[in-house]
């Protein structure tokens, strides 16, 4: 569904992400793991249009992205739930899940959306900026998902996130997974939230992928290793 071939991707004269190469399929969840500064939320950002590619290729099935604009991408079927939740504080729950209908056009939350996450139709009057981190970042995912996307970019979705809403997101993400077949790349450094989801786990190491495996052949030694100081 997602490829991007030789992807690099420059902050003025330094260049962070130094030619990637990777394909996520339908119904996949590809876990990015790294140490901070590696390169992942620069990754996340490229695949979003919110920093530019210096060279290379991003795709969705066959349609080429790599120059469009971040909302063009949105309609193309990308969606992103960025490092830090950025929800919209003052507007409602409900109204925050809204801004992601009017790709579509659609009007009403589809109940899906509140059928997989419960709380917010409890709280869907209330302002997001009241919600406790873990309730911001389901709703985060709520309005990423009301885009109709098929791919879906999370960002260290775990940071600031208590033990037991962690397991509940990881069981959530694969239930989108698994009901609406889309492909899910999640940037992590919780190597156990990513065992608990992951097909597939890729390491970047200053910018470059320097480990791979599948679910079932995941090296969690190594990848430790490549994760600690
Ligand atoms: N706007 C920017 N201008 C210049 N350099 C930047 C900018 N944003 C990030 N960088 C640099 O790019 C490198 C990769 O940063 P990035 O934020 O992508 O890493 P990360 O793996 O997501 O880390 P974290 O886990 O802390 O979010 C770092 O060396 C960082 O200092």
């Amino acid at each position: 569904m997602l490829s991007v071939n030789q992807l690099r991707v420059s902050y003025g004269e330094s260049e962070v992400l130094h030619g990637l190469d990777f394909t996520v399929a339908p119904n996949e969840i590809v876990a990015i793991m790294g140490r901070n500064g590696m390169g992942k939320t620069t990754l996340m950002k490229s695949l979003m249009g919110i920093v530019p590619a210096r060279s290379g290729a991003i795709r969705i099935g066959d349609s080429e992205i790599t120059g469009l604009k971040s909302y063009e991408r949105v309609a193309k079927g990308v969606a992103y739930v960025p490092q830090g939740r950025m929800i919209f504080p003052t507007m409602t729950v409900q109204e925050n899940i809204e801004t992601g209908l009017s790709v579509h056009g659609g009007r009403s939350v589809p109940g899906d959306l509140y059928e997989l996450f419960p709380v917010l139709l409890e709280m869907k009057g209330r302002r997001g900026g009241n919600l406790s981190g873990g309730q911001q970042q389901q709703l985060a995912i709520a309005r990423a998902l009301a885009t109709k996307p098929k791919v879906l970019l999370l960002d260290e979705p775990t940071e600031g996130i208590q033990p037991s809403i962690i397991r509940e997101m990881a069981r959530t993400l694969r239930r989108i997974r698994d009901e609406k077949g889309l492909s899910i790349i999640v940037s992590e450094q919780v190597l156990s939230f990513a065992l608990d989801i992951a097909d597939r786990v890729l390491v970047i190491e200053n910018g470059e992928i320097v480990h791979e495996d599948s679910r079932g052949a995941i090296d969690e030694a190594k990848v430790a290793r490549l994760l600690s100081v």
